[in-house]
């Protein structure tokens, strides 16, 4: 893996001139200082040298100066004339006063002094700054001038040496005076007067000899001053120390430095120059090596992000990572491939691809893998088998590409591929939930259609049909309603079930929904087929089912509808089942009905009926006639029946019995049941001594509102409880006891009376009329039509009659049409009668004229009726 730490840290200002700037100035300062050490080492090497040679130079002119004065002296001391005048004799005159050794050897000569001295060492003649003087050369020079004139005595040439005299230092030469004929060396020195001449070291003889010998400020001292650069010791011939001449000598190094100095500093400027460029290319070098450094630092980094990532993502992913090579044979795998198949890759490194995957099929990810490696093609989403550890099949998605060396030659394929064993279960899981009804396991809706769409098309031009046969629970809402949903459930479940195992494998039992089944019945030859399976299936629904340790009956509807030749429309087909469904429905259930083209005419005509009931409302089509009920003992009108007509703009009055059921089942029968009690209970306002009585229907009476809103109508209209009669029939009573009691108990408590219609037509059960707050039995008249003394109609009606006396209820006896029912029914003890012996139902205005009527000749009525 690449890492960044290969790279140095970037070089900030400050380590960027800690590193460069300093070192290169230190070398160019060191350099200068080395240069100029160089210079100053040299000058004052120089300034040595010149010192050493001006040294040589003073030592060398006080020898010439000594041999001077040594070289004078023998011009005078070899002299025939100085014998005679000095040694022979002494004439002072010729020395002095002729000028012989007098002045001129202080004026011409410069010599301070001059002394002859003859062999005994008495001065016989002095001379002192060109004048005369008597005066002993051993006191004037008192150290050291023995010493010389013994030397001198030895030497045929001149001795010279360093005297002192007083302060003064002197150059003082001693020879003996001698002709110049005579061989020095054949005379004894002790012999010969000596001529001495005396140099005086003054400032003016220095000064003469440092011009001479270019040696400035020379000068003598007898203490040689501190800080001297340069000094010659003089020294006496017995060795002790005179002092010294100092001078100050040439600095020609010195003297070189300022012609140095500006080439120098132009150098070092120069220098300085170069340094400050090389030191800036330095920098932007560095710069430049900083951000390419940064770049592949960035580079770097990406990539190792990159790298992680990639390693993440394979590691996190349940793909793994394949490649083979040209021959297609596995090469590597990643780590993720055992994780994922448990399988370890050494037992699948080597094998040829094709040997590992296999076909799926159904799927052409197969021939395309082939066909795609073999062309040499990149190819993605080829979905695969292969067979994991366990040996167990799973389904994988397969992508690849070829990959190519540098050279661009073909070394094989690499890819991925992603374990999809779940992603496809739960897409089978997924499809099989949109195709099925989660609660029963079978087809639902969509794959009904699909199938009966495959049916209808596979069945063109087949001799054999296709029916489509539609189900519906009877009074599955009430199982629900009163068992719960989990009880309906559980019976949905359990007759899916026994209506599978009435039809055939090829057949198809589909859920629409509810307690709505469809099954599609292939391969038959005659509507008889599908009457029959309708038969078996009424039957084993019929059967009882056990829910929640409840037996529980219900029945079936059922509606067929026969592919009949050519017309192979799905949406027909089906639509044409449930219309016979209906008709099933509507033919008192448990029952089926095979599709006619009539009854499509019917179901269109129910549906306008339908809009126009809905119109009816809301254009006050509706309207209430009354019928009385006549009480016996009294011989009066005790109480109206409040019946409901619809006066249809083109029908014209339209009958309860032929709107009512449709009103119910579209449930307009609430808002018209509330609107017939209201219209009722304000009818009788004017009808103070009668009751009114209002018949409910049980999809009113389950309303769960209703108790409120006879409460709300009884408030608005101001009607007295007692006076309303609330007629139910016993339909109302059957599933769900408990809440049909609350109700009527609820309705009992406020005040109004309750009938049960229609006695007799329905279960006729005895214990309701027991269990239920009843305050009237209505005898329907399909009894009083058919009795007489004699027949069974005729001891039902008295039964029932003893029995609402038992019970202590009022009987009514409806449908009363003749004189002769209306005594029977007087002489068996019947409380009331209605019908149309007394009076049709009539509007309210009728109606009043009728109680007026009545009340006027009823008797006699009566009278003729039990005469
Ligand atoms: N053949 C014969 N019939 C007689 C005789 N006396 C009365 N009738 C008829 O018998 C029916 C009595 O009403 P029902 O049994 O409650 O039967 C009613 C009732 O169940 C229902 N109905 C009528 N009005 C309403 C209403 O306002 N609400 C509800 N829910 N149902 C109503 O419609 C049914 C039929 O009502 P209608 O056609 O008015 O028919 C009425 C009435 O006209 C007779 O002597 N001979």
């Amino acid at each position: 893996m690449f890492s960044p730490q290969v790279f140095s840290r970037p070089i900030s200002g400050e380590r960027f001139t800690r590193r460069i700037v300093v070192p290169m100035a230190g070398i160019l300062i060191v350099a200068i200082v080395v240069v100029l050490g160089f210079l100053f080492v040299s000058a004052d090497r120089q300034n040595k040298l010149e010192v050493e040679a001006s040294t040589k130079l003073a030592q060398t002119a006080l020898t010439v100066k000594t041999r001077e004065v040594a070289r004078n002296l023998k011009d005078y001391a070899v002299w025939e004339d100085a014998y005679n005048n000095l040694h022979l004799k002494v004439d002072t005159d010729w020395a002095a006063t002729d000028g012989n050794i007098g002045a001129n050897i202080f004026e011409g000569l410069g010599y301070e002094m001059a002394f002859a001295i003859n062999p005994s060492g008495k001065t016989v003649y002095a001379v002192i700054e060109g004048a005369p003087q008597d005066m002993d050369a051993f006191s004037e020079i008192p150290s050291g001038l023995k010493e010389l004139l013994a030397k001198s005595r030895n030497q045929t040439e001149p001795v010279t040496g360093m005297l002192k005299s007083g302060d003064n230092v002197l150059i003082v030469a001693a020879t003996a005076i001698l002709p110049p004929s005579v061989d020095r060396t054949s005379v004894a020195g002790d012999s010969l007067s000596t001529l001495v001449f005396a140099k005086r070291l003054n400032q003016s003889f220095l000064g003469r000899m440092g011009e001479e010998y270019l040696l400035s400020n020379l000068r003598f001292d007898t203490v040689e001053p501190a800080g001297a650069a340069a000094s010659v010791h003089l020294t006496s011939s017995d060795g002790r120390p005179l002092g010294a001449i100092t001078w100050t000598p040439a600095t020609p190094g010195y003297k070189l430095l300022p012609l140095l100095a500006p080439p120098l500093a132009i150098a070092v400027i120069i220098l300085g120059a170069f340094s400050v460029l090389v030191v800036r290319n330095i920098q932007r070098s560095t710069q430049a090596l900083e951000a390419s450094a940064k770049t592949v630092e960035a580079y770097a980094q990406t990539l190792q992000e990159s790298e992680a990532r990639f390693k993440d993502v394979a590691e996190a992913s349940s793909d793994w990572i394949w490649e083979c090579d040209p021959r297609l044979q596995m090469m590597f795998l990643s780590t993720r491939f055992s994780e994922v198949t448990g399988i370890a890759a050494a037992n699948v490194l080597g094998k040829a691809l094709s040997q590992f995957f296999q076909s799926d099929s159904g799927n052409d990810g197969w021939t395309r893998l082939l066909q795609e490696t073999a062309e040499r093609h990149a190819f993605r989403d080829l979905r695969c088998l292969y067979k994991d550890a366990s040996g167990a099949t799973r389904v994988c998605r397969l992508a690849g590409r070829p990959s190519y060396n540098a050279s661009g030659v073909f070394v094989g394929f690499r890819g991925t591929a992603t374990d999809i064993t779940e992603e496809v279960e739960a897409q089978a899981r997924a499809s099989h939930l949109a195709l099925h009804d989660a609660l029963t396991g079978l087809p639902n809706r969509v794959l009904f259609r699909e199938r009966l769409n495959a049916a209808l098309t596979s069945n063109d031009g087949n001799l054999s049909r296709v029916s489509v046969i539609c189900l519906d629970l009877d009074h599955f809402k009430e199982v629900n309603d009163t068992l719960g949903h989990g009880a309906g459930d559980v019976l949905l479940r359990q007759l899916s079930q026994r209506l599978l195992g009435c039809v055939r494998s090829t057949d198809t039992v589909a859920r629409l929904g509810g307690d709505e089944f469809a099954i599609i019945q292939v391969g038959i030859n005659q509507p008889l087929e599908s009457e029959q399976l309708c038969r078996r299936l009424i039957d084993v629904v019929r059967a009882p089912f056990e829910i929640e340790e409840q037996e529980l009956h219900v029945g079936v509807s059922l509606g067929i509808a026969v592919c009949e030749g050519s017309d192979n429309d799905p949406e027909r087909l089906l639509k044409n089942a449930d219309i016979a469904l209906y008709r099933a429905k509507q033919a008192g259930r448990a029952t089926y009905r095979i599709f006619e083209a009539q009854m499509d005419l019917e179901l269109q005509e129910r549906k306008s009926l339908e809009h126009d009931l809905r119109q009816a409302m809301l254009k006050n089509q509706l309207e209430l006639h009354y019928q009385p009920l006549i009480d016996i003992s009294t011989k009066k009108v005790a109480a109206v029946e409040a019946l409901i007509r619809w006066r249809h703009p083109t029908r014209g009055i339209v009958s309860p019995i032929d709107f009512i059921p449709l009103a119910e089942e579209t449930n307009l029968i609430v808002a018209i049941g509330e609107w017939v009690l209201e219209t009722a209970c304000r009818q009788a306002l004017e009808w103070p001594d009668l009751r009114v009585a209002v018949n409910l229907s049980p999809i009113q009476f389950r309303n769960r509102e209703l108790v409120e809103v006879v409460k709300d109508v009884l408030r608005r209209t101001g009607l007295q409880p007692e006076r309303l009669e609330l007629e139910i029939t016993e339909s109302v009573l059957i599933n769900d006891v408990s809440s049909a009691l609350a109700t009527l108990t609820a309705l009992k408590e406020l005040g109004v009376k309750i009938a049960m219609d229609d006695f007799g037509t329905g279960y006729s059960s005895l214990g309701y009329l027991n269990s239920f707050p009843f305050d009237k039995i209505k005898i329907d008249k399909s009894f009083i039509g058919g009795m007489s003394d004699k027949d069974k109609s005729g001891a039902i009606v008295k039964s029932v009659i003893s029995l609402g006396q038992s019970l202590n209820m009022v009987t009514t006896a409806e449908g009363v049409e003749t004189a002769e029912q209306a005594t029977f029914l007087k002489a068996e003890g019947c409380d009331q009668l209605q019908g149309y012996f007394f009076s049709r139902p009539v509007a309210a205005e009728e109606l009043t004229r009728f109680i007026c009527d009545w009340n006027d000749r009823g008797y006699e009525m009566t009278a003729d009726v039990a005469a």
